[in-house]
């Protein structure tokens, strides 16, 4: 077996690969995309960090592939649907470099508090000046953390033992745990506008890209200090360099960047009130030997028909069970992600109910297949079929799995239930039909439907009336979206109804803002399952 290790892991790790019989280790750092193709043309396995790209070409050109290994968090470098429906394993190591993350964070609130970096080359430059780079206290400053999760709890604790007041915005994190952690879990307009300092510890996802965008640095006090370790893109650089020039950010200090490597001549280098480091936030000797080794181990065992670890899409069984659970894992996780799309962002508890058949199977894995699902467009790729119980609990959310012996209407039933603090219920049942094992939705808040649990949907609350269908179809129509199928269900003549629809593209910001303004529409919900 051939191990490709693509960009420069740990010593050590490539080390236990070379020693492990039967495995041959070839190193190739920083190849042209075209070397890396013919490189991949007899490999088992590729181990990369953020910088070779594992494009679905790449995918094609690696018939033998059986994993790609990601030394760190962050799978955006590998296209991991096109692994998937090729059957390559994708795993990464989600905890490795939390620390070293969290402490160059805290390098740039210091950097950002008292210029360290341009008074160090003012002294390299041969000056002696102590008029132009003095600078602020953290103590007694008020910190916001964007994204409550590894990093940004690492973050907080750091902030406490400077003396800082730490309050923090994540919708998904139960209040009781920052309670728990003496923060104070405030909204993101209240973040904005108390914070001295802002530092941001997200996924990028549709929610958060340009979520600091001109109109919230508007919201912020003059004077504040910014920072981003996460993923470029949370922050909008051109809106950053806005208020970096009218003085109304006073500071900032960037790991990651909307494009990487950053342009030479980016606006963002000539700054003076900038610090600026090339995506060095696991760049550790410890984070690097710990992501280095860990990864070797889990390509080590994919390769000899072992245990799946950290796998972002696929769960950890060999490859009989695998076989069997496939397509419930696959129902299961579309399941969990449209719960979570039509809940609301905070829930108490996920009460998973599995009827027939499925009882018997091991559904465990489902369970997880669940949760990775509902957790998908929270934590992006940082979420596995190992991490997300931890990851559901650290948000405060309960989950409680039911194996009725009760019959239901079908063969095998899987329902999904979202409770909230608040008593409000959201939930989403599927089953498998025919042969080919075809993932079926058949129940949206407890209203019959049947829809395919793949691709893009359109959920439409309405008042039940004449007319509403074809206003819906015509709409589309005109935005140029086609409907692949659809179902329609309501309680009684009159009252509300509900249509669930496939498109074959996602609708304008135009035509979903019509659908929602429309007075006998109640909710207008588009979904990617
Ligand atoms: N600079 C680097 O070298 C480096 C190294 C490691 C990780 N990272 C990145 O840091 C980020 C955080 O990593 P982590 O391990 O702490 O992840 P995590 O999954 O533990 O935490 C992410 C947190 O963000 C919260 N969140 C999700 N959507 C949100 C939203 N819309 N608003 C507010 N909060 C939201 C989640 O609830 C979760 O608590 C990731 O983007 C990761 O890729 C960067
Ligand atoms: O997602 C991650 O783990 C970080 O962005 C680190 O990336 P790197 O391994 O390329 O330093």
């Amino acid at each position: 077996m051939k191990v490709l290790v693509a960009d420069k892991i740990s010593p050590k790790g490539v080390a236990f690969l070379r020693a492990q019989t039967g495995i041959e280790v070839i190193e190739a750092y920083g190849s042209s995309a075209e070397k890396v193709l013919e490189l991949v043309k007899d490999v088992h396995a590729i181990a990369v960090r953020s910088e070779t790209k594992i494009t679905a070409e790449v995918l094609a050109a690696a018939p033998l592939l059986k994993v790609v290994g990601r030394a760190g968090v962050g799978v955006d470098n590998v296209d991991v649907e096109a692994a998937t429906e090729r059957g390559v394993v994708v795993m990464n190591t989600p905890s490795g470099n939390t620390i070293a993350t969290a402490e160059l964070t805290f390098t740039h609130m210091l950097c950002g508090a008292r210029p360290v970096p341009q008074a160090a080359a003012s002294m390299r430059g041969g000056q002696w000046d102590r008029k132009s780079f003095s600078g602020i206290e953290l103590f007694r400053k008020t910190l916001g953390i964007v994204g409550l999760g590894r990093i940004g709890s690492e973050v907080a604790k750091r902030a406490q033992a400077f003396g800082m007041r730490v309050l923090a915005f994540d919708p998904y994190l139960a209040p009781s745990r920052a309670k728990a952690m003496q923060i104070e879990n405030v909204s993101l307009d209240e973040l904005l506008a108390q914070a001295d300092y802002i530092t941001v510890h997200m996924p990028l996802t549709d929610d958060t890209h340009y979520m600091i965008d001109e109109g919230a640095f508007e919201k912020c006090k003059k004077g504040l200090r910014i920072f981003n370790c996460a993923r470029g893109g949370i922050i909008k650089e051109a809106a950053l360099l806005a208020a970096l020039k009218s003085g109304k950010v006073a500071a900032a200090g960037l790991d990651v960047y909307e494009d990487e490597p950053l342009a030479a001549d980016s606006e963002l280098r000539k700054l003076p009130n900038v610090t600026l480091t090339p995506h060095l936030g696991a760049s550790t000797a410890e984070a690097q030997e710990s992501v280095g080794i860990e990864i070797a181990e889990q390509i080590a065992d994919v390769l000899r028909g072992g245990v799946i670890r950290n796998a972002v899409n696929m769960p950890s069984l060999d490859a009989a069970s695998l076989k069997v659970l496939g397509p419930y894992l696959d129902l299961g996780a579309k399941l969990g992600t449209l719960v979570q799309q039509i809940g609301p962002q905070q829930i108490a508890s996920l009460r998973i109910t599995y009827w027939g058949r499925i009882v018997d199977l091991d559904s465990n894995a489902i369970t997880r297949a669940i949760q990775q699902g509902f957790l998908r467009r929270i934590s992006g790729e940082s979420v596995n079929f190992v991490n997300s119980p931890v990851m559901l609990e650290r948000l405060g959310v309960k989950v409680e799995v039911i194996k009725s012996g009760e019959n239901s209407s079908y063969t095998e039933l899987i329902h999904v239930e979202a409770l909230a603090a608040d008593g409000s219920r959201h939930s989403a049942a599927g089953t498998l039909i025919g042969k080919t094992n075809q993932r079926r939705i058949v129940a949206i808040n407890e209203r019959g439907v049947e829809v395919d649990a793949s691709g893009k949907l359109l959920l439409i609350e309405n008042r039940d009336q004449p007319g509403m269908i074809g206003y819906v179809g015509t709409l589309l129509g005109k935005d140029g979206v086609n409907i692949a199928n659809m179902s329609l269900s309501r309680q009684e003549a009159g009252q509300t109804a509900l249509m669930v629809i496939n498109l074959d593209s996602e609708p304008s910001a135009a035509a979903r803002a019509e659908l929602k303004n429309h007075a006998a529409i109640k909710l207008a919900k588009f979904v990617h399952l």
